[in-house]
């Protein structure tokens, strides 16, 4: 489980948060979401521990936990099978296994094929995906996403989020993504957070019960609309739904 607990954050002479609290399980995907600038990068790096919390408390029971950024940050002279094993050679991993688990975490997101390219012979949603097995092969119980798809044309980021749907479900993985996409959020998340104020609080909380399976596009975008309603999530996104309305 992480928890954060009643946390403060100032950056400068900013306060970010100055009492905010938080709780993801085993398994479970939460979606963050919320206004630019809102503290949705400080939130997953508090939770990712590449941020100290200025007071409050910061516990991470997960046994491993990965980040993955927007953008893919691979080694380019290194071919997909070694970018995968990146933190197994870190962890002194020997060279045969290492290789096992890329092969198969290559084929678990869809990149039997191209163990042997480098990362300029793939597309971004390929190097993205390359990412996400970097962050799954050392045994990952938590993910922490930030923007992952966000840079990915529609097509692309559709599969990357159907792929994601399937990891969690099949790996039972933890999760928090952080997305300015509410259909996203809406079609990755057993919780949707809202982030927004200043300092920031999580404002509204919507759990999704429905199944992955049954988030069709129009049931995506019936719940979005139903989620931008509710008065306090409305408010949040209002400088986005008034440039929308333009
Ligand atoms: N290193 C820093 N020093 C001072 N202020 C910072 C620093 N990093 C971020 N901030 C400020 O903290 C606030 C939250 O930033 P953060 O990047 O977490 O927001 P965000 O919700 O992820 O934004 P976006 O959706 O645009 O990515 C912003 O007002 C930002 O200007």
């Amino acid at each position: 489980m992480l928890e954060l607990d009643r946390v403060e954050v100032a950056l400068g002479p900013k306060a970010i948060f100055n009492d905010l609290s938080l709780t993801i399980r085993p398994g479970e995907s939460v979606c963050l979401v919320g206004p630019s600038g809102a503290g949705k990068t400080t939130l997953l790096r508090l939770a990712a521990g590449l941020l100290a919390p200025t007071s409050g408390e910061v516990t991470n029971g997960f046994r491993e936990t990965s980040v993955v950024f927007q953008e893919p940050r691979l080694l380019p002279w290194r071919r997909v099978t070694d970018n995968i094993a990146l933190g197994l050679k870190a962890r002194g991993i020997g060279r045969r296994h290492r290789r096992a688990r890329a092969r198969e975490l290559a084929a678990a997101v869809g990149l039997a094929e191209s163990l042997d390219c480098f990362p300029h012979q793939l597309s971004g949603g390929m190097c993205q995906r390359v990412a996400l097995a970097r962050a799954l092969a050392v045994g990952a119980e938590l993910l922490l996403l930030d923007e992952p798809f966000s840079a990915l044309d529609v097509g692309l980021r559709s599969d990357a989020q159907q792929l994601m749907q399937q990891l969690v479900q099949e790996r039972a993985l933890a999760m928090m993504l952080v997305t300015h996409d509410l259909i996203e959020a809406l079609r990755l998340g057993h919780r949707v957070l809202v982030l927004a104020g200043s300092p920031a609080a999580l404002v509204y909380e919507l759990p999704v019960t429905t199944p992955f399976t049954e988030r069709t596009p129009a049931w995506l975008h019936e719940a979005a609309a139903r989620l931008l309603r509710q008065p306090l999530v409305q408010a949040s996104f209002q400088p986005l739904v008034d440039r929308e309305a333009a």
